[in-house]
Order: C-alpha cells, then sequence, then structure tokens
C-alpha cells in the first residue's frame, strides 16, 4: 500500500535560518515559502535526489505544530509522509485495522495539491504519518 518516501519534514522555531543553513552550509536547493493556512503551518521545501525535506513553522494561533515545538523547542523531525495510489482506500484500511486517522477523516489538500491524510503518532511507533495520494 505505501509507497515511495515522499518528504521527511522538520519542525523549525526560526524558519530563516534553517533556510540559510539548508541553502548555505548544506548547499541544498531550497524552495519559497508557502503559507498553507488551511494547515496552520508554513512549509519549504527541499529537493534531494532521492525524496524531500519539508521545513514546517508554526503560521496562526491554532497551528498543529505549536505544542511540538513548545516541547522541542530546538525543533525537530515532526512526520514522515508516504505515498499511496487511493488515499480512501488507504484510510479505509487503516480505520479497520484500528488506527486513527486524524482530523475528520476526510483527506485535505497538502502543500502539493494532492489529497493528505495524517495517522496518529501513538499508532505507529510515535511516529507521526503522513499520506499523500500521487
Ligand atoms: C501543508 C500540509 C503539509 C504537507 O506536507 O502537505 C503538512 O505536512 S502539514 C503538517 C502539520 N499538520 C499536522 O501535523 C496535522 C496532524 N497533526 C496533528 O493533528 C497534531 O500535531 C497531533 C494530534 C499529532 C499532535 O497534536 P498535539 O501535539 O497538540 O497533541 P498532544 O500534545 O496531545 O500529542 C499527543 C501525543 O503525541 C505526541 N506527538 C505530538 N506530535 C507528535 C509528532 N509530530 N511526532 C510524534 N509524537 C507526537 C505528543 O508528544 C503526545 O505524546 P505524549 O506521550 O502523550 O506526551
Ligand atoms: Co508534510
Amino acid at each position: 500500500m505505501i509507497g515511495r518516501l515522499n518528504h521527511v519534514a522538520i519542525a523549525v522555531p526560526d524558519l530563516a535560518a534553517a533556510i540559510a543553513q539548508y541553502r548555505d552550509a548544506l548547499g541544498a536547493e531550497v524552495g519559497a515559502p508557502q503559507d498553507e493556512p488551511d494547515h496552520g503551518v508554513t512549509v519549504v521545501f527541499i529537493n534531494l535526489p532521492n525524496t524531500k525535506i519539508e521545513l514546517l513553522h508554526p503560521l496562526g494561533e491554532a497551528s498543529p505544530i505549536a505544542g511540538f515545538l513548545e516541547k522541542n523547542p530546538s525543533g525537530g523531525i515532526h512526520h514522515v509522509c508516504y505515498e499511496v495510489e487511493d488515499i480512501t482506500a488507504a484510510r479505509d484500511r487503516l480505520t479497520a485495522s484500528g488506527a486513527r486517522v486524524l482530523g475528520d477523516g476526510a483527506p485535505k489538500i497538502g502543500a502539493h495539491g494532492k489529497p493528505v491524510l495524517f495517522l496518529h503518532p501513538k499508532d505507529f511507533n510515535g511516529c507521526l504519518i503522513e499520506l499523500e495520494e500521487v
């Protein structure tokens, strides 16, 4: 069911500093910041030869990553995103297995303009999983 690793997301307390680090110290190809108000984050994608890094910074008062940054003030790996061919079939299979899909269960459009869902970290070894339909 899950396919390619689409991205690894890192929550950062200082987006400008993280952009400069990846661009200058690590010599990476860094995209432009994208505000995603529907998700409560600003994202920046870093394109790697085999996947992407997604830098995340809170946007607005009710950001779902605010709690994470309070607990991890220096930032940290926030989630991994796997690609799936059919996100509703994946959701139904996962809920049937007892996994918790976050939110109301309806896929939302993510940063790539594709439907995404999130699975509770407590059901997957403490790892927040995002699924993106490709
Ligand atoms: C623009 C879309 C973009 C894309 O790629 O397309 C994105 O990726 S958007 C990314 C931001 N959106 C989300 O993360 C949505 C899903 N996340 C959530 O709903 C919350 O972050 C949630 C429910 C996972 C955690 O929320 P919160 O921290 O407020 O809740 P708790 O403090 O109650 O946490 C419960 C429990 O889980 C642990 N936790 C929280 N976040 C993570 C995490 N990222 N990885 C692993 N574990 C996490 C937290 O420490 C609590 O554990 P406990 O042992 O009970 O203390
Ligand atoms: Co993501």
